[in-house]
């Protein structure tokens, strides 16, 4: 069977990341070799996945009455309590107990969801990521699991690390161009924050999704993904540099809940969010970046990166006050001082009204 294209290492265990193409067809075969002794196994899917790849993955388990598949409708409103407490109802009725496995195929919504489910069920049960599309290689990656709440962006969840990630980058090749932004905002966030030679790569080898064949994305799977693995192995429950991950997503995930999720995507979202944070940390560090030439092949891809005009900046920064990395009310920003280099800086209240005004209505 394959060697692993990563480990990483988390407090409660050391988990392979596989990324092969075709590798969906053979679950069963990677789920005997990498989790031991597992009762029955609880697949979590949306209908769009369940529609393309469900038949083949269900088909490679030789014991039907172990393995019972759960569907989703597709799209970031089922990251709610709702849905969560459906699948809880569903994985009881099936009579899962601690030795089983959940199994989340599909893309950020159904990991994250999938994955929340694992950590609180009867207190946490193992799981496995199969992500089908570009952004879920930055969600399967590093345990953080959860759902929304309507007042903010997986606002319940958990740190719960899988047992084991098993990346098929053929399931990335039929996504449709929004889906592609969305994942490669993440791409391109980890060279931003971490490796200048990484970005300046990517955004020389691809200024369009067409020309990306097998060999170069899965080299760009694997180069981003250790990005994102470093960070996590070291800071697993974001004390410090985990933190880093988080750029672009102050105002990013603020955009996605006043405009309503699924609106835009996450990472078209996040992409308005990164342009705004390298504006604003030129003007904090006084210096120049030079990432012009980044964002503008992001827009050759497609990407808006100008904040939305009909949103509101109050609304905005109250968002914003209710992020993660925000203590007594003030806000904490990802800012670059220099490219690959990211750094978490306190950002006041009257800076960002005067960054966004002007910019939003
Ligand atoms: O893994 C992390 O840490 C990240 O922040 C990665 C982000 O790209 C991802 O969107 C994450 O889910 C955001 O987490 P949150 O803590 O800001 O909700």
């Amino acid at each position: 069977m394959d060697v692993p294209s990563l480990q990483v290492k988390s407090s409660k265990h050391t988990y392979p990341i596989i990324v092969r193409p075709g590798c969906r067809t053979s679950l069963y075969d990677y789920l005997v070799q990498y989790l031991d002794g597992a009762s029955r196994y609880f697949l979590i899917t949306d209908d769009q996945v369940a529609s393309l790849y469900l038949e083949e993955i269900e088909s490679s388990f030789p014991n039907s009455e172990k393995i019972k598949s759960y569907i989703l409708p597709s799209g970031e409103q089922s990251k709610s309590m709702n849905q969560y407490e459906k699948a809880i109802t569903a994985a009881l009725e099936f009579k899962l107990d601690r030795k089983s496995v959940i199994i989340a195929v599909g893309g950020g919504v159904v990991g994250d969801l999938g994955g929340f489910v694992a950590s609180t069920y009867m207190r946490g049960i193992r799981y496995v990521q199969v992500p089908t599309t570009l952004l879920a290689h930055d969600s399967s990656v590093g345990g953080k699991v959860g759902i929304n709440h309507p007042l903010g962006k997986n606002m319940i969840g958990s740190f719960h690390p899988p047992s084991l990630v098993l990346y098929d980058p053929e399931c990335l090749l039929s996504l449709p161009p929004k889906e592609w932004r969305s994942g490669f905002a993440e791409v391109i966030k980890h060279g931003f924050i971490a490796d200048r030679e990484f970005l300046k790569w990517l955004t020389e080898e691809i200024s369009s999704f067409d020309q990306v064949d097998m060999a170069l994305l899965t080299e760009m799977l694997i180069r981003s993904i250790k990005v994102k693995a470093k960070i996590v192995q070291e800071d697993e429950q974001e004390s410090g540099i985990r933190a880093f991950l988080n750029f672009g997503h102050t105002l990013g995930h603020a955009i996605e809940g006043e405009m309503g999720y699924g609106k835009l995507t996450h990472g078209e979202a996040v992409a308005i969010g990164m342009k705004f944070a390298l504006r604003l940390s030129e003007r904090y560090f006084q210096t120049k970046l030079d990432y012009e030439p980044y964002l503008s092949v992001m827009e050759k891809l497609g990407y808006e990166l100008d904040i939305p005009h009909n949103l509101n900046v109050e609304q905005l920064i109250h968002r914003m006050k209710l992020d993660k990395k925000s203590y007594n009310q003030v806000i904490n920003f990802v800012l670059l001082e220099q490219i690959g280099k990211a750094t978490l800086v306190e950002i006041k209240e009257e800076i960002l009204i005067d960054e966004l005004t002007g910019k939003v209505g």
